[in-house]
């Protein structure tokens, strides 16, 4: 699958069983796919998770609906799981395992993507071979028990700001329709959202939703470079 990371965390969509509302999680993620969402991640973690074979056999449903739409198919932490499903990538955090090593396995066509939550853990992963980085929380979440503390979207503006002004990023934590905005706007390529959709009364609704205003805060930093831009010139 040939596509630009940075196109592809626009709106990246992270779920496991757990996470799921009243619909079961092939048809939650069969709508947020029809809503629009750019990249998938299976993260099936916290109490009540499948494992083993019933794991591998979600997973195998999931990626290939991914592959129907064309969607990027991500495997949280668990790299034998993702070698196994095909994955396009795995995302990995500060605590989960060696980036190196990581890469070593992966082999230098998929993608690795890495949790980081200051600048100089930032740095690192870049230097580490990360393909994008998460950054967050931004807000405070119920979905993850053991979060880090909240860092905010000015975070994401600091690293961009540090040096890694092109470097893709996605913002994640307590992201709504509500203040996904203030995370494009921050400068993050996308925002990564598991409760906003998987809990939605309409998972699809909220992923177009996700998509529209991702596609919005496109075209205005678009709007707004251009005026920079032609001000610089005059
Ligand atoms: C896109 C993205 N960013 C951050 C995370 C969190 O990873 P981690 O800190 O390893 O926590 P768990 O998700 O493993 O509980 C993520 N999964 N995805
Ligand atoms: C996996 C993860 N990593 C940092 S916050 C978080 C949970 C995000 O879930 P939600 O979008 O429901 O706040
Ligand atoms: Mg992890």
């Amino acid at each position: 699958m040939i596509m630009k990371i940075g196109d592809a965390l626009k709106v990246y969509f992270v779920m496991g069983s757990t996470n799921c509302r009243d619909l079961d999680p092939e048809k939650t993620l069969y709508e947020a796919l029809e809503g629009g969402v750019t990249l998938f991640q299976f993260r099936e973690k916290g109490v009540g998770c499948l494992v083993g074979h019933e794991c591998i056999y979600l997973g195998n449903s999931l990626r290939k609906l991914c592959k129907q739409y064309k969607v990027p198919f991500i495997v949280n932490d668990d790299i034998e799981l993702a070698i196994e499903l095909g994955a396009d990538g795995v995302h990995i955090g500060q605590d989960d395992r060696d980036p190196l090593l990581t890469r070593k396995q992966i082999g230098h066509d998929k993608w690795l993507g890495i949790s980081t939550h200051s600048v100089e853990e930032a740095k690192q992963a870049v230097k580490d071979g990360a393909n994008y980085i998460g950054v967050g929380p931004m807000y405070s979440t119920k979905t993850k028990a053991d979060a880090h503390a909240v860092v905010g979207p000015e975070l994401i503006t600091q690293i961009r700001t540090s040096g890694l002004s092109d470097f893709p990023i996605v913002g994640i934590g307590g992201i709504t329709l509500e203040n996904a905005t203030n995370v494009y706007k921050a400068g993050a390529n996308g925002v990564a959202i598991i409760s906003g959709i998987s809990q939605a009364k309409s998972p699809e609704q909220a992923a177009a939703a996700f998509r529209k205003i991702g596609e919005d805060s496109k075209s205005k930093s678009l709007q707004d470079f251009c005026s920079k831009l032609q001000k610089s010139s005059q």
